[in-house]
């Protein structure tokens, strides 16, 4: 059994907190932490785990052997050192940190370690959806791809929401996905501004579109619309020399009532992904014995935030944007 500690215990903390307890097999969750201490509690109760004021005690416990990193994104680079330097492994949720440069001192620190030690959360790697995109495009039967048009839809999100998260906290999904799908990597980006709309507030631009052009050519386009109110919807369309391949989406009833035909759409990343969520925390689990990061790693999570960097950079000069790595790729993740 892999005695896992949780790091921030919120939405997506509780919820890893349950997947872990009564779905994943192999591991038990023994601690959490959480400066807030309702939250503290109420993952606490999820898995009877003992809480910890401060997450460096938690990662310094014996009986933690692995941690969880669920804490928001701006507190990840301190318990991800923290974790390399006693080596022990990680799972941390996206975004790696919320700049390259503390990815790229996360990811020195990992090298230096000699240990594969940091898995980031990039969950659709896990998607089923994705995953027949993916095997369609390595058939080599619809030849390579040209371009991508994509939605990243979410029904609304609150106040505290700015136009820089819609690429830190919500293209940063397609930012890590689109490159591991299309196996290339990005060479620039530019953001066009739409009409905002109504229900948008004083700090969003929403909805935002994100172009996105490969090494080898490739366009991709992500229509970032975050209070688009009817649902969570998000879409992948490949279009190739020889087809398209569009992402299958999640299957409902299609229901007839009163003269209309209906079919369900998600409302949040919880459901649509949450197939996603359980096969990537039981293949970190399942690794963990051999030592290796088989999901997106500590690389995959600069290489995005490299990437974001440069978005945010075009959301606010208008302009198309280089996408441009400090170092090379170290051999160690190669
Ligand atoms: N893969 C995915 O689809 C999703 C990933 N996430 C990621 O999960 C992480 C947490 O997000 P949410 O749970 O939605 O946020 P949240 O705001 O619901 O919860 C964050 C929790 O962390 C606690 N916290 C704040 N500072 C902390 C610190 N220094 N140390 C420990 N805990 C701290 C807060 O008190 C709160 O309980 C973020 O990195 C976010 O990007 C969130 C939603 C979906
Ligand atoms: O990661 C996630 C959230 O943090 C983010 O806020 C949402 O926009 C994404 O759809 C969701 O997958």
């Amino acid at each position: 059994m892999l005695k896992v500690g949780v790091i921030g215990c919120g939405g997506m903390g509780r919820d890893h907190i349950d997947r872990l307890t009564n779905k994943i097999q192999g591991v038990e969750v023994v601690a959490v932490s959480d400066p807030v201490a309702e939250n503290a509690k109420l993952g606490a109760a999820i898995c009877n785990g003992k809480i910890y004021e401060n997450a460096i005690e938690l990662i310094e416990a014996t009986e933690v052997e692995a941690i969880f990193v669920v804490s928001p994104g701006f507190a990840h680079k301190e318990p991800l050192l923290k974790a390399i330097e006693l080596g022990k492994r990680v799972f941390c949720e996206k975004p790696l940190a919320t700049t390259a440069d503390d990815c790229l001192e996360i990811v020195k620190a990992e090298v230096a370690s000699g240990k594969h030690l940091i898995q980031t959360g990039f969950m659709r790697r896990y998607d089923r959806g994705y995953r027949q995109v993916k095997a369609a495009l390595e058939s080599g039967e619809y030849g390579e791809p040209l371009m991508l048009h994509c939605t990243h839809r979410n029904p609304e999100v609150g106040e505290n929401y700015t136009t820089p998260m819609a690429v830190h906290d919500t293209a940063i999904h397609e930012i890590d996905v689109l490159h591991w799908l299309t196996d290339d990597d990005y060479e620039s980006v530019q953001v066009l501004m739409p009409r905002v709309t109504k229900y948008s507030h004083a700090q969003l631009n929403d909805p935002q579109i994100m172009l996105l052009r490969t090494k080898k050519g490739v366009c991709i386009d992500v229509e970032v619309f975050v209070n688009c109110k009817f649902g969570y919807d998000i879409q992948c369309e490949v279009v190739c020399e020889d087809g398209s391949i569009k992402m299958a989406e999640p299957a409902y009833p299609d229901v007839r009532k009163d003269a209309k035909l209906a079919t369900t759409i998600d409302t949040d990343c919880f459901v649509r992904f949450k197939d996603a969520y359980d096969v990537e925390v039981q293949d970190w689990v399942d690794q963990a014995g051999n030592g290796v990061i088989a999901g997106p790693n500590a690389w995959d999570g600069y290489l995005a935030a490299v990437t974001a960097d440069a978005l945010v950079k075009a959301q606010e000069t208008g302009n198309i944007e280089p996408v441009v790595t400090a170092v090379e790729m170290p051999e160690f993740y190669k």
